[in-house]
């Protein structure tokens, strides 16, 4: 183990020939400061030597290594006192010029008559060049011995040159303390290459079947460690669930609660309470992801388990992702929950002073019995007398380490994570491999589908505009969401503002229309959110601020302007804001996109309203790594992984994992492995 642990010295106690304090600092800003770190750090891609273009083939925008001969350099002083090095490339097809900016020392070191590489983009002025490229001289490349070479990603200041020297060697220096940290059996199983020569040959590979054998191993080991830690995680978890508590099961304002509401539960709602209601009386820790389409009823599951909660002497937690969201949370919940004897309170980050301070002592003195907020709540100074249940709206927005942060603040602190973002399951089991699943697959009767449009054009918005008008006077409610604030040059959108600007004073006259965006204070926002309840105002003109949870059954039009600029999942999310109660609901997409992508999207959108068909969808139009709701699930480090094609990889660990822990009872025998996912959790 001690020999390991030479690979977590810092940088500048490590010794590295060429690694000088300069670059260490460079270094640290991407956060690469251990040993282990810049192994590593991985290229982003290579150079392949091998295929060098012609200078007469290459194209405006391609990115290629060209190799040739220097005939000529000059460096030039332009009228504003730049300086630029020019020099004129030729090999057996044709000339190039290649030029770089303020670098006056490279007509010492490109004189005519050397050969070498440059590496960079094509650009096009009156003639084909290029500008800035990485160069090499041919000679050099005896030094890899290898004739592809790795990119890393930039870093100003360093270039690749620098990057593969350094590199090179650190796997000489430090090679023999990689020490394996797969357990020999799934090495064996499926012949995965070493982790020492895997990392030298991600480095320096021979040939692309190094490369894919490369990223295979990675690819494995990095899924191992999401799943080792998720399961270790669980597997202790769980040895702490022997800790049996007792609950009356008296539930009282639950009762309260239900008789007052003017609805049945749905079969689907039903299950999900039961199912929660069962573990926890078994004296189970409750750990649970309700899924559900929008719309679908899942925040009226989690406030029974809330009051459920209450009834038996515990507190509660709801947590939203944004404050617009807590604040209609909570102003959903607080009158009704008031008149049952519930105490509520809200905690977001705007709350300070004076008025935190009372809240925080509520909490603390069991002087509440749920309070709504947001990511306030696991700050330190908040100390709950009795938490038991931990609600978390929209799980994408926090990830495991916020989960656990706020559990560790109950002494049973169970846990109901709610999420719209429909995920196909065997996806969700991999990337939540933590929680249980739940599906509530049913939405409540009545719900008619909302009809959805495409709008293309001026005249149709005009038309649009009329439809609107006509719905307004029948009473009904509707949001226009633009995507920004302030309208950005660069990206020239039509700003929240501006459209607000635009209908009040136009269209709009005689209509209450009212405008809510992120950067407005808390109780304005709170007051237009109320009056919008209310139905005292008949258009809200917002930022995506109510993409999630916004629930005002009356509002049945939703418009997205700029529709192009959305993802699939989150115009999915926005239009269940409508649809919502009895009224026919309907949505309008407005775009002039000519983008083929953005396009699909919306004709998807336009055909369907299901929200798990539209996430299949979506994953098929993303690449890997957009995938949302994964940013903060620990699955977006995986580098190696294609979440949407390795489905088979991902099973695969996560069964090789499972199968090693139920052997060992849940221990982890190799030093390595523990040492590693120990450090992580
Ligand atoms: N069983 C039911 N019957 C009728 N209406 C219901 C039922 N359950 C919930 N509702 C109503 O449907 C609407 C949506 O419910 P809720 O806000 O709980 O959904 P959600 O799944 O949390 O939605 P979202 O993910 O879109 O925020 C609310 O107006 C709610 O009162």
């Amino acid at each position: 183990m001690e020999r390991y642990k030479k690979l977590y010295i810092k940088l500048e106690e490590a010794n590295i020939k060429g690694l000088g304090e300069k670059t260490i600092e460079k270094l640290n800003k991407i956060k690469v400061i251990t040993v282990k770190d810049l192994l590593y750090n991985f290229p982003r891609g290579y150079e392949d030597r091998r295929n060098i273009k012609k200078i007469s083939n290459v194209r405006v925008g391609e990115f290629v290594t060209l190799r040739g001969i220097i005939l000529t350099g000059e460096l030039i002083r332009t009228r504003n006192k730049k300086v630029i090095y020019k020099i004129k490339l030729r090999d057996e097809s044709g000339i190039i010029e290649v030029s770089w900016f303020q670098m006056p020392y490279l007509k010492n070191k490109l004189i005519p008559g050397k050969e070498i590489y440059v590496i960079g983009e094509i650009k096009r002025d009156y003639y084909l060049k290029m500008v800035n490229p990485e160069y090499e001289y041919v000679s050099e490349k005896v030094k890899y011995k290898a004739e592809i070479l790795p990119n890393y990603s930039l870093i100003s200041g360093l270039s690749q040159k620098i990057m593969r020297k350094i590199i090179k060697n650190c796997i000489e220096k430090y090679k023999e303390y990689i020490l394996e940290l797969i357990p020999d059996e799934i090495i064996n199983k499926y012949k995965l290459l070493n982790r020492d020569e895997a990392i030298a040959l991600i480095h320096f590979p021979k040939n692309n079947k190094d490369i894919e054998m490369c990223k295979h191993r990675f690819a494995v080991e990095e899924l191992l460690m999401l799943e080792f830690k998720i399961l270790y995680g669980r597997y202790k978890l769980e040895n702490e669930n022997n800790r049996k508590y007792y609950l009356l099961d008296k539930k009282d304002k639950v009762k309260d609660f239900l008789k007052e509401l003017n609805f049945d539960l749905t079969n689907a709602q039903k299950r999900v309470i039961t199912d929660i209601y069962k573990e926890i009386k078994n004296g189970k820790i409750v750990n649970r992801l309700i899924q559900g389409d929008v719309g679908s009823g899942k925040t009226i599951v989690a406030i029974i388990m809330l009051l459920y909660m209450a009834d038996n002497g515990y507190q509660g937690v709801f947590m939203a992702p944004t404050e617009i969201l807590a604040e209609q949370h909570y102003l959903g919940m607080v009158d009704r929950l008031n008149e049952i004897g519930i105490r509520m309170e809200i905690l977001t980050g705007s709350i300070k002073g004076k008025q935190k301070e009372e809240i925080l002592n509520k909490i603390k003195y069991g002087l509440v019995d749920i309070v709504v907020g947001t990511h306030a709540l696991i700050e330190d100074n908040v100390k709950f007398k009795k938490l038991g249940l931990i609600v978390i709206d929209e799980q994408h927005k926090f990830g495991v380490i916020q989960r656990k942060r706020l559990r560790e603040k109950g002494v049973l602190a169970n846990l109901i994570v709610m999420s719209a973002t429909p995920i196909p399951r065997s996806l969700a089991l991999s990337i939540y491999g933590d929680l249980d699943v739940s599906i509530i697959d049913e939405l409540p009767p009545g719900r008619q589908a909302i009809r959805t449009k495409w709008i293309k054009n001026g005249n149709e918005i005009e038309q649009m505009y009329k439809f609107i008008k006509s719905k307004l006077s029948e009473g009904r409610q509707c949001y226009i969401v633009a995507p920004l604030i302030e309208e950005s040059e660069k990206l020239n959108l039509q700003s929240a503002v501006e459209l607000y600007e635009k209908l009040k004073n136009g269209y709009f006259k005689k209509n209450s229309v009212k405008i809510l965006h992120g950067r407005m204070k808390r109780n304005e926002k709170e007051e237009i959110m109320r009056e919008f309840v209310k139905n005292r105002i008949q258009i809200l003109v917002s930022t995506t601020v109510i993409e999630v949870g916004v629930n005002v059954p009356n509002a049945s039009i939703m418009v997205i302007s700029n529709s192009e600029r959305f993802g699939l999942a989150q115009l999915h999310q926005l239009r269940g804001r409508v649809g919502r109660g009895e009224h026919k609901s309907y949505c309008f997409l407005l775009s002039d996109t000519k983008n083929e992508i953005s396009k699909t999207r919306l004709k998807i959108m336009e055909e369907s309203t299901d929200g798990f068909k539209i996430a299949e969808e979506d994953l098929k139009l993303r690449k890997s790594g957009e995938i949302f709701g994964t940013k903060q699930s620990g699955i977006s480090d995986l580098r190696f992984v294609d979440i949407v094609h390795d489905i088979k990889t991902i099973k695969l660990a996560r069964e090789e994992a499972k199968k090693y822990l139920s052997e060992s009872k849940g221990k982890i025998n190799n030093k390595i492995l523990k040492f590693e996912i120990e450090k992580n959790i």
